[in-house]
């Protein structure tokens, strides 16, 4: 059952038992999050609404099947969605198992077909380190050699494309606090904004202000077997997990660093996770929390983050960390996304409640289904319970105003291609940003990586405030323009498109537009 039903099913049967309104009022009053998760846990598990862990596991025979679908793609021509149904074969193949040797050296013969000659080598050189059929053995050296023969004879140069690298590269010095973002920034509060980002002096048009990283990226469900899992590279010798059936990666570094910051809890989870259909954002929300624990030795330097992170939530040192007595706002550090505006305040009862039944599947499959919260200490355990209830809650409130899409159009090196949405990902410096229809900002990604940039469209002055648009349709306009090689129009057009579009937005929906602190 996916969740959107299960929460139905949910919501018809207290209905039934004409139990909403006192559920409305007992979570009305209770004060914190982590409560509000665990009474509804208790509801649902009264109702014995709990879904149950459905297991994908590698199969010989759904292995075949993905891979006689490349083989007729591969008869067609059709080399990249051959290229895919492999993908598919390798991700069901039990590890190093005939099926896996198949699945490689059939995806090494696309390669071939594409005079993808270095990929085909990676891929041969794989199933020949592997006990594999013997009946592969000479085909797979056939096309070794032609592989090394074609790349000592390849002299044919790849067609030159414009490289806008530079133009897309910060150029200002980088501030010593907010170690992400140029130092011709500063971040202040005020009553109307909360935190927002300000101007401390002139700023170009076409200036690139911030270079972040994300603090964890999740990639969309259509993305799965089209790139790494875990830094999104678009490498097409993609190598899958060892148990589940839903990650590849590009490398044995990308599926370390998955494994360790989330995926060792997540991976058992995979198949359900996926099966019922959990947002982008509820997918963020629980691997924020798995990574906040990863991220530290143990459950008390956790617990000793949130609370030094919650003490500073009302001065500037929101979402900073102290080193060697230097604050520091650092996007890799759990306490930036832990201090994200979540508007609890703002929220109805049955938007708290739907969130609630979310947290409590989520934790229930944490508790019961893998050992990410197993400690030896009961009084710990009660506490970690707590925690992990009160935080899955938080990030599935803070999600939908400050996680970003990671949708590109442009390759590393500024050229641009096709959009495409890869994934989704929190961003503690970017979060600090407020909206406008009409920006002055736009953010933008490169094609392969979860880095995301920040770049002036207007002249910014001095105490001007930067506004992003949270939506994506100034980002398209950049693109178009940088793809017509004339990164000088780009702020031009750029400014009269926005400016035109947004005088009807902020007529019609009279949406906030002020580039002065009030
Ligand atoms: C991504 S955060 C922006 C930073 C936020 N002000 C903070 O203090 O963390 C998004 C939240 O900021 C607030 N916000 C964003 N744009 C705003 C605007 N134009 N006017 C007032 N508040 C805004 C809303 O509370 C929204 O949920």
């Amino acid at each position: 059952m996916i969740i959107d039903h299960l929460y139905e099913d949910i919501l018809r049967k207290l209905t039934a038992q004409g139990k909403i309104k006192d559920i409305s009022n007992k979570l009305l009053s209770l004060q914190s999050n982590d409560e509000r998760v665990l009474y509804v846990y208790e509801l649902v598990k009264d109702l014995d609404c709990f879904p149950a862990l459905n297991e994908v596991k590698k199969s010989e025979n759904v292995s075949t099947y993905y891979r006689n679908q490349g083989n007729k793609c591969f008869q067609s021509h059709e080399n990249l969605k051959a290229w895919q149904f492999y993908n598919l074969a390798l991700l069901y193949a039990p590890i190093n198992s005939n099926n896996y040797c198949y699945a490689l050296s059939n995806r090494s013969i696309i390669f071939l077909a594409l005079k993808k000659f270095e990929e085909c080598l990676l891929d041969v050189d794989k199933v020949l380190a592997l006990e594999y059929p013997k009946e592969l053995k000479d085909k797979l050296l056939k096309r070794k050699e032609i592989c090394k023969e074609a790349l000592l004879k390849n002299t044919v140069k790849d067609v030159e494309q414009p490289d806008l690298s530079d133009f897309l590269a910060m150029k200002s010095k980088k501030d010593s606090r907010y170690l992400c973002a140029s130092s011709k920034l500063e971040v202040l509060f005020t009553e109307q904004f909360g935190r927002q980002v300000i101007a401390k002096e002139d700023i170009n048009v076409g200036e690139v202000l911030v270079e972040e990283e994300p603090y964890l990226t999740v990639q969309l469900k259509s993305q799965y077997i089209l790139s790494c899992s875990y830094c999104l590279s678009r490498q097409i010798n993609l190598y899958p997990c060892e148990r589940c059936c839903y990650a590849l990666y590009c490398s044995i570094e990308c599926k370390n660093k998955a494994f360790k910051e989330y995926h060792s809890v997540e991976c058992q989870l995979m198949a359900i996770l996926y099966d019922m259909d959990f947002t982008k954002l509820e997918l963020l929300a629980l691997r924020t929390v798995i990574k906040s624990r990863n991220d530290h030795n143990n459950w008390v330097d956790l617990f000793n983050t949130i609370s030094d992170a919650e003490a500073n939530m009302n001065n500037e040192f929101r979402g900073h960390i102290q080193i060697n007595g230097k604050w520091i706002f650092d996007s890799k550090h759990y306490a930036t996304i832990h201090t994200l505006e979540s508007n609890i305040d703002k929220r109805s009862v049955s938007d708290i409640f739907q969130k609630s039944v979310t947290g409590a599947v989520f934790l229930k499959f944490l508790k019961e289904d893998t050992n990410f919260l197993q400690v030896e200490d009961k009084e710990l355990y009660e506490t970690v319970v707590k925690t992990v209830s009160g935080l899955l809650l938080l990030h599935l409130m803070t999600s939908p105003t400050n996680m970003h899409g990671i949708t590109s159009n442009m390759e590393a090196n500024g050229v641009y291609v096709k959009e495409v949405n890869l994934a989704s990902a929190p961003y503690g410096y970017h979060s600090l940003l407020n909206h406008s229809c009409a920006p002055n900002v736009v953010r933008y990604n490169k094609l392969g990586t979860g880095s995301m940039s920040l770049m002036a469209l207007r002249p910014i002055k001095k105490g001007m405030q930067l506004f992003d648009n949270y939506g994506s349709f100034a980002k398209k306009r950049v693109y178009h323009n940088l793809r017509a090689g004339d990164a000088s129009v780009v702020p031009l057009q750029l400014h009269i498109t926005v400016g035109v579009m947004n005088t009807m937005v902020f007529l019609l929906l009279g949406c906030p537009y002020s580039n002065k602190i009030k």
